[in-house]
């Protein structure tokens, strides 16, 4: 895949800010996205891809213009997360689709968000950039297909967070989308993983440079983003993969993390994650998307009274789903995304459930999408 570059897309006006579902408004929403492939003539060969929790819209390809957030040059950043899945001949086709990914707003990546310039002030948003639903997340990627003149989607496809938000965009715009690839993901946020992402809030929050938010003019709570990402680390690899990952030979003992000393190559490899993550990402971006996963109900996302309420729209729009689930996944357990699975079935919607047998757990789809991708190609050949 060559070289990408990063586009934007501007929406929302003072006669016409954006109305956030929890009573925010902006004035002027910006998202960042990158598309692969060309839009055919008459705009029916897209398919709209929902990155995870700390992705961008940089999923295929080169793209030497993300800039991370404390400016430094990140390798993971430039490179796409899923540049195995996206190109010519592969699963997603650039040949036969056009291919877009949105920064999700909130994000820190180029899309509106809390460490972006508030127009009306010319100061970071910081703790005054409002909540975001994931219903408000698929209102505007909704503005941006229009933008495009698209109508119908072949697909949207969501690993992890992204495929709530492929949930929300399904369930709140049922016609204009044919086909539905959830990946390691669920219906509903469930009481446990709330609680491992209320512990990331309360690490975040409780960092001393915190500041409410505001911390864009001082040093930022990167003792807190680094914890809390080591909390979330431990869900997204499985644990016995931490132990075959964690090397012995790069163990940095005088590596410390605030007052503590690493005392082996397991508390190492963890430190280092989440000193590797802080370069990349912002606290406040991370509280943002935090919230909107913990509070992610698939009824209340799309205003329905009842799972059934919401899939028989599913149903009557003719949509074909595709769930994946991981066996080994400790992110989104497996009964999370069966539940999804059930729903699909007793509303007797046309959908094809894969359970993944891999002993890396939910990032799976990042480091092996090999087991994804003849499902996802055969799904959308049919399309
Ligand atoms: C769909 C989306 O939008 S998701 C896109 C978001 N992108 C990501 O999440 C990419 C970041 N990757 C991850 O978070 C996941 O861990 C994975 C599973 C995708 C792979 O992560 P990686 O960090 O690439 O691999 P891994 O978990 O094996 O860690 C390897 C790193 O740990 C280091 N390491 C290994 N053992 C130790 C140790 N004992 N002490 C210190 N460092 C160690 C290695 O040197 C290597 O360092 P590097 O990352 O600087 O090269
Ligand atoms: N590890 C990936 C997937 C988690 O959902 C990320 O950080 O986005």
């Amino acid at each position: 895949m060559s070289n990408v570059t990063t586009r934007f897309f501007h929406t929302g006006s003072a006669t016409d800010p954006i109305r956030l579902r929890d009573g925010g408004e902006m004035e002027e929403v910006t998202l960042a996205y990158e598309t692969w492939g060309e839009l055919n003539e008459d705009r029916s060969n897209a398919i709209l891809l929902f990155h995870a929790l700390s992705g961008s819209h940089h999923a295929a390809g080169f793209n030497p213009d993300i800039e991370a957030i404390n400016g430094i040059w990140q390798p993971e950043l430039h490179e796409g997360w899923w540049s195995d899945m996206i190109g010519p001949g592969l699963a997603l086709d650039t040949n036969r689709y056009f291919i877009i990914c949105a920064n999700y707003l909130g994000g820190c990546y180029g899309s509106s968000g809390p460490a972006s310039l508030d127009p009306e002030t010319g100061k970071p948003w910081g703790s005054r950039f409002p909540h975001v639903t994931a219903a408000d997340q698929v209102e505007i990627q909704a503005r941006l297909l229009d933008d495009f003149g698209i109508g119908k989607l072949v697909a949207v496809i969501g690993p992890s967070v992204g495929g709530l938000l492929a949930l929300a965009f399904a369930t709140r715009f049922p016609h204009r989308v044919a086909n539905v690839v959830s990946i390691a993901s669920g219906y509903k946020t469930t009481v446990l993983n709330r609680l491992v992402l209320f512990e990331q809030i309360l690490a975040i929050e409780n960092d001393p440079n915190f500041n409410g938010g505001d911390y864009y003019e001082g040093a930022p709570p990167l003792y807190g983003l680094a914890l809390a990402r080591m909390i979330s680390h431990k869900t997204f690899v499985h644990l016995d993969a931490i132990e075959r990952r964690a090397r012995q030979d790069v163990v940095q003992p005088d590596d410390v993390l605030a007052w503590y000393r690493v005392r082996d190559q397991f508390q190492s490899y963890m430190l280092h994650q989440g000193k590797k993550f802080v370069k990349r990402f912002d606290a406040n971006t991370y509280l943002r998307i935090n919230d909107m996963w913990s509070r992610f109900d698939g009824a209340q996302e799309g205003d329905a009274g009842s799972p059934e309420d919401l899939f028989a729209r599913v149903k009557d729009a003719g949509q074909k789903w595709l769930v994946f689930s991981i066996d080994s996944d400790f992110c989104f357990y497996p009964e999370e995304q069966t539940e999804l699975v059930t729903h699909l079935e007793k509303a007797k919607v046309d959908v094809m459930h894969i359970t993944v047998h891999s002993d890396k757990g939910h990032d799976s789809f990042l480091l092996e999408p090999n087991l994804y991708t003849p499902h996802i190609a055969w799904v959308l050949g049919r399309a």
